[in-house]
């Protein structure tokens, strides 16, 4: 049977996924939020709200507000919706998810019931676990979408299934790994972003760069005691898809979430630095969603919790991340 991939989302990374596998010579059915977007993709070919300089092959791509149809359409569903709007994007359709490849490229953790996107998928759509799969790895739209060389992972319990879409991926500028490892992969895609606020709160604040270092490696301490606690399966850190993120995140002058933290350094508030975002820092989102597990698991995060306190108890940055960094070692 024909691959027909179907991408649901058009963010930065939604952009750049669809142009990747146009590029790769698959048809593409694409889930739009309006008419208006819907629109002017077909009559200037690209984006405009997000990646616009990114030329779209128009003759590989169908642009729909109709999210039935897409899933009707395409046996590959690629969700690539932020975490806190997935929800209410796939609450918008009737047809069943259950038939198809359901792959998540979102970093996030749906914040109405603080879960990985795997298990929201398996509870709330009875997407079989052999069918779903994640795209991971350090892997920023804008490198991407201009053909930087870029190593994603792609992480499935079904060997199979991640075979089929790392040939749908794979490209003179894209590598792609397997792993089986899905929740992990997630949960250190979440915790990733926390961090990188973390780093982007200590640049505003005017550390340098041997502090950030010092951080990098206490993040990567916390993220690997975090994930023995939530893994089932025994993750080794120092892969592409967990310590290359973080790294990336916490350095790239791409990263939202890194630059999301440097306003709140500077001292914005966290309302006004919202509103100043023009796209989604996911960390907003996943600061809150390590506290819910932190809680339940009695895991003890510092560097996750001053963000959480900073971006959610009102507690002045500054003498947060002062503290912060006493604790470091
Ligand atoms: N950007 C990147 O480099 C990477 C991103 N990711 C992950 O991909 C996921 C999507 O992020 P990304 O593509 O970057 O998003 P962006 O921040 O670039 O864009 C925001 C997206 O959210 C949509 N949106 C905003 N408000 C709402 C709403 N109320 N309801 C529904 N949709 C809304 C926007 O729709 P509209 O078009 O209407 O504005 C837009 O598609 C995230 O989980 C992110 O962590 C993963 C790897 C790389
Ligand atoms: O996940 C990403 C890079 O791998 C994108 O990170 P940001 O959302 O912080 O830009």
């Amino acid at each position: 049977m024909k691959t027909t991939i179907g991408v649901i989302g058009s963010g930065s990374w939604g952009t750049a996924l669809v142009n990747l596998l146009t590029q790769n010579g698959y048809h593409v059915n694409w889930f739009v939020q309006s008419q208006e977007i819907r629109e002017h993709v077909y009559e200037y070919g690209h984006n405009p709200h997000y990646l616009s300089s990114a030329s779209l092959n128009m003759s590989r791509l169908r642009v729909t507000i109709k999210i039935d149809d897409l899933i009707e359409a395409s046996s590959i569903i690629i969700l690539v919706v932020p975490s806190a709007f997935l929800h209410s994007v796939l609450s918008k359709s009737t047809y069943p998810l259950k038939d198809k490849k359901v792959v998540s490229a979102v970093k996030g953790i749906i914040p109405e019931s603080n879960e990985i996107v795997a298990d929201y998928l398996f509870r709330e759509f009875n997407v079989p676990r052999e069918h779903f799969a994640m795209i991971a790895g350090p892997s920023h739209a804008e490198e991407v979408s201009s053909e930087k060389l870029t190593y994603l992972t792609v992480a499935s319990e079904h060997v199979d299934l991640a075979k089929e879409l790392k040939l749908l991926l794979k490209n003179h500028h894209i590598n792609v790994k397997i792993s089986h490892d899905i929740v992990g992969t997630e949960f250190a895609a979440v915790a990733k972003n926390v961090y990188a606020i973390a780093a982007g709160i200590y640049h505003g604040l005017g550390y340098g760069d041997n502090f950030q270092a010092v951080l990098v490696c206490n993040a990567t301490q916390e993220m690997r005691e975090f994930m023995s606690k939530v893994c089932r399966v025994n993750a080794d850190i120092i892969e592409s898809a967990y310590l290359g993120d973080l790294l990336v995140t916490m350095y790239s002058q791409y990263s939202r979430n890194r630059n999301f933290g440097v306003m709140i350094g500077k001292g914005y508030s966290v309302k006004y630095a919202r509103m100043e975002m023009l796209q989604i820092a996911e960390g907003y989102y996943g600061a809150k969603g390590l506290a819910h597990f932190m809680e339940k698991l009695n895991i003890d995060m510092p560097i996750a919790e001053a963000v959480f306190n900073v971006l959610y108890e009102g507690q002045n940055a500054s003498n947060v991340f002062s503290e912060l960094s006493n604790e470091l070692s």
